[in-house]
């Protein structure tokens, strides 16, 4: 294997130590960088197979600027810093570093990172090898789909979400031969596999837009030259009016965007071009471009037989059939469309038809055991046991024979064989509950498993081969654990393959009114009792309440209340007392602003940054772009006062 390592680190005797540890550990050292520019050279010559790359560098760029450049071309790498503030480390957290390593670290230390670095990028590599062709291959099938435009952009849009992660997309084609026309469409999506179609007339009815007004918009529209995403969306005023971008982002609160021209199938012709848009401000990353120019012949076949009105192809008449709503059933139970929770739908469908092994954390009641239930329901397991097993709950003397099974006459009281829980999950998949509470003795012999992929039952002559998929889970801190001696390294990276974090409904109020309604509907539906929901006041307290115990604490709450509700609506829901949280205005899911108050806020805004100055090189006529006379007129239509205060 190669193991050519590029150190880029300014300091020549910190470099040197580098080197000493790395080379005494049987590592070759590629190369010293001391700046981007010297990486970059080193970095085309020697291919390295990893990079340990420090934040701060000589020269004006920094390791996270070319941290950029490794994540596009597949390298791994792995920071070294010294403690820096919360925005750099965001930074560099953004750019998915394969580690990171605090500065003064042990030889111990860098070692295990290197394993791991090298362990995660091998198999996220061979896995994302494998799911790369099924997209491609997707994409393809599409071409042939007896569908009309609207439903194969449709599918489209679901078999590029797992892989670039969107909340709203614009399909659309300019024509040059139409005078550059533009017709597009937009796709926002609203659940898991859930999506709206949106015209661009219904656009102009959601962004309060004039028939003339949009026209406006869509001549001054022009199809993005090249792939490129930005992380920084938010509506701001423009010379000439509103653009189609930041009106998106400000009537759909979207705060990031990938563009993905599609190269002209002849010179001079119509160009198709997707902009994927993503509530999250941090959405997209290199890798998302780099994909998405990795797939633009496939995604070029799967959009050659759309027929949009610009290019003067008469729209095909649909003959479609809905796409396999399979998906779609397994996560019917598992209520909420947070972009947390979309989040780990897109992870459960990317990786359930793999056969790797998954580690779910997250708090307890956070819905751990229902994700572990639909992995193996999107799997081609399926059919096959799903064996579930709770470490914590089974008495340490009996674990191992639990979970492999023994021999008659074993050990005493062994009075017949029995088959473990691996066996019994044979083909299938077993379900790992509390992995952090197994004992260490038993943690030796999972690592067997997963290894070897065989058991050996207590008492037993010979090992057992099984085939079966571990999906494992934990409210535990693992790494902790790991550092504490209490949880093996090698059988943590093993698990740590595919990790799914679960947020804790603290981190998604948004969720909580769909899964109030949810609950209420279930019980009351169980005790057969009429009741339409809980009162907007009980509500604002459940969404205020900081919910240790998660869904399941909500569930067991919203049970006991339609059991004691006197009437059709829940009036009162006791909440155990711990601080209520300040519940922020609004949220915006539950209200957008309207693109008068942001136009307002953003004026307000930028006001405050010139202590209220109008005129001149620093006035905020001059930052908004505007003339003065625009902005007065601006401000008294908006109703913002010359003397706000600052
Ligand atoms: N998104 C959801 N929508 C509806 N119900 C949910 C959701 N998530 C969890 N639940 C319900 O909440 C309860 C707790 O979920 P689950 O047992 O999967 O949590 P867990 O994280 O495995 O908990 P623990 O760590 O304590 O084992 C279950 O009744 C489950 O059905």
């Amino acid at each position: 294997m190669n193991q050519h390592i590029l150190i880029v680190e300014d300091q020549f005797v910190e470099a040197n130590h580098l080197r000493i540890m790395l080379q005494r550990a049987g590592y070759t050292v590629c190369g010293v960088a001391r700046s981007v520019e010297q990486a970059e050279e080193l970095l085309e010559k020697e291919k390295p197979y990893l990079v340990l790359l420090d934040i701060f560098l000589a020269g004006n760029k920094t390791g996270i600027d070319f941290a950029v450049q490794l994540r596009e071309q597949n390298v791994p790498f792995i920071y070294l810093s010294a403690n820096s503030n919360e925005e750099v480390l965001n930074a560099a957290k953004a750019t998915h570093p394969n580690g990171f390593l605090v500065k003064p670290f042990r030889e111990n230390d860098l070692l295990v990172a290197l394993q791991i670095a090298q362990y995660h990028h091998e198999n996220g590599l061979e896995s994302q090898l494998r799911k790369e062709t099924q997209l491609q291959t997707q994409l393809a099938n599409i071409t042939t789909e007896p569908a009309g435009r609207e439903q194969k952009l449709l599918m489209i849009a679901q078999v590029l979400q797992p892989f670039i992660p969107f909340d709203f997309v614009t399909a659309a084609v300019t024509c040059a031969g139409a005078e550059g026309k533009t017709d597009l469409l937009h796709l926002r999506r609203v659940g898991f596999n859930e999506y709206q179609t949106i015209t661009p007339e219904g656009f102009a009815i959601i962004a309060n837009l004039k028939p003339h007004e949009l026209t406006a918009l869509q001549a001054r529209h022009t199809a993005p030259a090249d792939v490129a995403f930005r992380n920084d969306l938010y509506p701001r005023p423009m010379p000439g009016g509103p653009t189609l971008r930041g009106l998106i982002a400000d009537v759909f609160s979207m705060k990031s965007v990938l563009d993905l021209p599609l190269p002209a199938v002849s010179k001079g012709g119509p160009v198709l071009y997707f902009s994927f848009y993503s509530r999250r401000p941090d959405a997209f990353a290199a890798q998302h471009a780099a994909l998405g120019r990795r797939v633009r012949p496939f995604l070029l076949l799967a959009t050659q037989s759309l027929h949009w009105p610009v290019v003067n192809v008469p729209t095909e008449k649909p003959a479609y059939a809905p796409p396999s709503t399979s998906q779609n059933a397994v996560f019917e139970g598992i209520i909420g469309n947070s972009p947390q929770l979309t989040e780990v739908f897109d992870l459960v469908s990317q990786v359930a038809p793999a056969d790797t092994s998954v580690l779910i954390t997250g708090e307890s009641g956070t819905g751990k055991e229902r994700v572990a239930e639909s992995i193996h329901a999107l799997s081609a397991r399926s059919g096959k046991p799903l064996v579930k097993v709770n470490c914590a709950a089974l008495p340490t003397n009996l674990i191992e024979s639990e979970l492999f099974g023994h021999e008659r006459g074993a050990f005493t009281g062994a009075f017949e064989r029995r088959t473990g829980r691996f066996e019994q999950a044979s083909n299938g998949t077993i379900f790992l509950d509390e992995i952090g509470d197994m004992p260490l003795e038993t943690q030796v012999k999972l690592l067997r498993v997963l290894q070897q992929k065989e058991i050996e039952r207590i008492g037993g002559k010979a090992p057992v081969k099984v085939n079966i998929r571990i999906i494992a889970a934990t409210n535990r801190n693992l790494e902790k654990e790991v550092a504490e001696g209490r949880f093996r390294l090698d059988l943590y990276y093993r698990l740590n393959v595919f990790p799914i974090h679960l947020p804790s409904l603290a981190e998604r109020r948004e969720d909580i009114p769909f899964l109030v309604d949810h609950f209420v509907r279930v019980y009351a539906g169980k005790i057969g009792r009429k009741i339409s929901g809980v009162s907007d006041k009980t509500l604002k307290s459940l969404m205020a309440y900081d919910w240790p115990g998660n869904i399941r604490e909500l569930e067991n709450l919203i049970e006991r209340s339609v059991l004691l509700a006197k009437g059709h609506v829940i009036e009162q829901i006791p909440l155990p007392v711990n601080k209520p949280k300040e519940l922020p205005e609004k949220t915006e899911e539950v209200r957008l602003k309207t693109i008068f108050e942001n136009e307002r806020d953003y004026i307000i805004q930028v006001l405050q940054k010139c202590n209220g100055r109008i005129r001149g090189e620093d006035g905020a006529a001059a930052i908004l772009n505007i003339p003065p006379t625009t902005l007065g007129s601006k401000m008294k239509k908006l109703g913002i006062k010359r003397n706000y205060t600052f």
